[in-house]
């Protein structure tokens, strides 16, 4: 049974809809990361779970429990703010156990509780200092901490790791995860960062317009996004997305990508689906991620078809562990990824591999993935 189950959920301000018909659910100990860009809901739908907005119509159960209509304080959650939200005339003590002393838990349980989260977080240290006198990273590691001591059934975060810097974002990124894998505790977690939510999910939920996009583990979103927003919005560089022709051609369909100055590059998809081979005679949208179009050395061995075709190149970037080569097809720039070491040159036409396994196709009309 899922542990947190979110069913039919609206939400309206007035006659403005912000969430339209989300459905979610997640096991327990999992790591649901809602992500989208700004003004998606994302937030909205964070606040719905911990109670803090009222829906409009639907269900939110959180362990078989309707919890839709119960205060914050009986949902038996913990929420990190991206503000913090600290208390700034309470040392960090005092605010990790600030909920403790309200709820009546005996001094000796309370020092218990914040040395056992002060060791976990490693602030220790600073539990004498107020919130003023700390960097934007222990600040975020007191939120937290304030947080775990109430050892809640389910941690709700909102965007923690948005005002830190960008290496202390990814070195609290870790952190986070590693907390989660101690603890187990089921986390919902808002982020418009699409590597935040790669890196830390066991399910995504992609969220545009306060619709749900798609909803699965990492890989899936990665590897099949449902459509083109999501191919789009999950991955750096982006997935490139271009026009394509395609053709029957037995049991395989081939597709033809318009090239500046040359004749189109035909590629051969392999027993191709039928929904595919449907779209013969017409247009659609081809979906290739820059690691599946490489140099030949580079291109993956167990990949089943690997073509490769002739691409001018019309900008190299060297990005220390890769380079990045740009080239145009179908009328877009194309981003391919190679070796660091890949001899290249802007001005020269090269030979890159597509590797077809990884390619998806879009309807260009409905944006839907083809099947
Ligand atoms: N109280 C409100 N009244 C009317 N509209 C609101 C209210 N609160 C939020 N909204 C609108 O709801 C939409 C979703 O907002 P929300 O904060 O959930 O987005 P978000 O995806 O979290 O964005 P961000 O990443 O910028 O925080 C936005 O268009 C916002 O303007």
């Amino acid at each position: 049974m899922s542990f947190l189950k979110i069913s039919n959920l609206r939400k309206s301000y007035g006659s403005l809809e912000i969430l339209k018909d989300i459905n979610l659910e997640i096991d327990e100990g999992g790591f649901l990361v809602l992500v989208g860009p700004s003004g998606c809901g994302k937030s909205t739908l964070l606040n719905t779970i911990a109670g803090l907005e009222p829906i409009t119509s639907g269900e939110i159960a959180i362990n078989g429990r309707s919890v839709a209509d119960l205060h914050p304080s009986k949902r038996d959650i913990a929420m990190v703010f991206q503000s913090y939200a600290l208390y700034p005339n309470m040392t960090v003590a005092g605010n990790i156990a600030f909920g403790m002393e309200i709820r009546g838990v005996p001094k000796d349980e309370r020092e218990k509780a914040i040395k056992q989260v002060a060791d976990m977080l490693q602030i220790g240290h600073l539990l004498d200092r107020k919130p003023s006198q700390l960097s934007g990273g222990q600040r975020q590691r007191v939120a937290m901490g304030r947080a775990l001591v109430r050892n809640p059934q389910v941690f709700l975060f909102d965007e923690p790791l948005s005002n830190l810097d960008a290496k202390l974002r990814v070195d609290m990124r870790t952190e986070i995860k590693r907390l989660h894998h101690r603890m187990k505790t089921t986390i919902v977690y808002v982020t418009h960062d699409q590597i935040e939510a790669m890196t830390l999910a066991t399910k995504i939920a992609v969220l545009k317009d306060g619709v749900l996009q798609q909803f699965g583990t990492p890989a899936e979103i990665y590897n099949n996004p449902s459509n083109m927003f999501v191919a789009d919005f999950m991955g750096s560089p982006a997935m490139n997305l271009l026009t394509a022709r395609i053709e029957k051609n037995g049991a395989d369909v081939a597709v033809t990508l318009a090239r500046p100055n040359a004749e189109p590059m035909k590629l051969t998809v392999p027993h191709a689906s039928g929904a595919l081979s449907g779209y013969a005679g017409k247009d659609v949208v081809f979906g290739i991620r820059p690691e599946a179009l490489t140099d030949p050395d580079g291109a993956d061995r167990n990949a089943k078809a690997i073509v490769e075709g002739e691409c001018l190149i019309e900008v190299v970037e060297p990005a220390g562990s890769d380079t990045f080569a740009v080239t145009r097809l179908g009328g877009k720039e194309v981003v391919a990824r190679l070796r660091a070491d890949a001899r290249i040159a802007p001005g020269q036409t090269s030979q890159l591999a597509f590797n077809l396994d990884k390619a998806v196709f879009f309807d260009p009309q409905t944006q839907q993935r083809i099947a």
